[in-house]
């Protein structure tokens, strides 16, 4: 166990995330801990990898050596009184044992699994071999897990859905190898309306809908997705309302992502030449 201690009601949550960092502050470790502030939590960070990255795609990543990733888990949990952990980026299979192996020991209260392998610029955020351990090792010590369509068919081996049918099959499907809960993100279906499937403890599979907002600034969606439930989790009555207030505050903050690139004034001025990040602003979220 990590150190034990008891959060007060209402007192501002402590969550981890133990993901890459996204230097262009879209994606990954930034996207994770403005997430954690907007939403009234306190964040920390365990940094799994460096990568190159930019709002174009991804140059380069550099994994730190796993036994570095378990020393600076060993020094936050013998300190920290973590609330709730979100997991990311993990990289490589020697990262995610050495995952692995601290949520066994300090079994935090509320883990939420992102299983990211490939970034929405197309690049490899996790090597080919490293999938089995997520699936064997990772995926049945997370309490939710958050994939998009492509990471739901790595998981089960399997095509990618295509349709609404296929995805709530595939929903279900990755609880009968071991999930406890899955939200599987149907934002790469197209309609009128982006929907995830959110299946309980019990197999019950509930439909979140929301607005598709016409944007390209879409990067970072589900690292703020993952990250906002880890954080309203604690506060939350059960794991269908802390979902569907982040998918709300995931809305809203795709809904302000183009004020980044206009300035909310309506000039031409961009500060990226690529796909832009969603836009965290506390201010647009008044019930915190
Ligand atoms: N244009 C959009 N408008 C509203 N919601 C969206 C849009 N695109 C994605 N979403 C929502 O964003 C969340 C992330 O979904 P998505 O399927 O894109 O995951 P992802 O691939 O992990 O994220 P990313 O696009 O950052 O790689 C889901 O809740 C999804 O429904
Ligand atoms: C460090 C890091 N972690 C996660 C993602 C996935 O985010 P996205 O799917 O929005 O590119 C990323 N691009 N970089």
């Amino acid at each position: 166990m990590g150190r034990a201690v008891t959060r007060p009601p209402g007192h501002p949550p402590v969550v981890l995330s133990i993901a890459g960092s996204d230097p262009s502050g879209g994606a990954g470790i930034q996207a994770d801990l403005k997430t954690f502030s907007a939403l009234g939590g306190y964040g920390c960070a365990v940094i799994t990898a460096l990568t190159a990255q930019s709002t174009r795609g991804v140059s380069g990543v550099f994994p730190i050596p796993a036994g570095f990733v378990a020393e600076q888990l060993d020094a936050l949990f013998a300190d920290v009184g973590i609330d709730a952990v979100k997991v990311g980026m993990i990289a490589n299979a020697e990262i995610a044992r050495a995952v692995a192996d601290a949520l066994r020991r300090y079994a935090p209260p509320v883990v939420v699994l992102d299983p990211v392998m490939v970034a929405t610029s197309g690049d490899r955020l996790l090597a080919p071999d490293a999938e089995d351990v997520m699936r064997s090792e990772l995926l049945p010590l997370a309490d939710l897990i958050t994939p998009n369509l492509d990471e739901a068919a790595a998981l089960l081996g399997t095509q990618r859905a295509a349709d609404a049918d296929e995805t709530r099959a595939q929903s279900l499907a990755l609880r009968a190898i071991g999930a406890r809960r899955v939200l599987l993100k149907g934002g790469h279906l197209v309609g009128p309306e982006a929907t995830d499937y959110l299946v309980d403890s019990d197999g019950r599979v509930q439909e979140l809908t929301a607005e598709r907002i016409d944007t390209a600034n879409t990067h970072g969606t589900g690292c703020t997705l993952s990250s906002a439930v880890a954080v309203l989790r604690p506060g939350a009555d059960d794991w269908f309302t802390a979902v569907q207030e982040a998918k709300a505050y995931l809305t809203t903050a795709l809904r302000h992502a183009d004020e980044l690139m206009i300035g909310g004034t309506g000039t031409d001025y961009s500060p990226y030449s690529g796909h832009g990040p969603v836009h965290h602003f506390s201010a647009m979220w008044p019930r915190r």
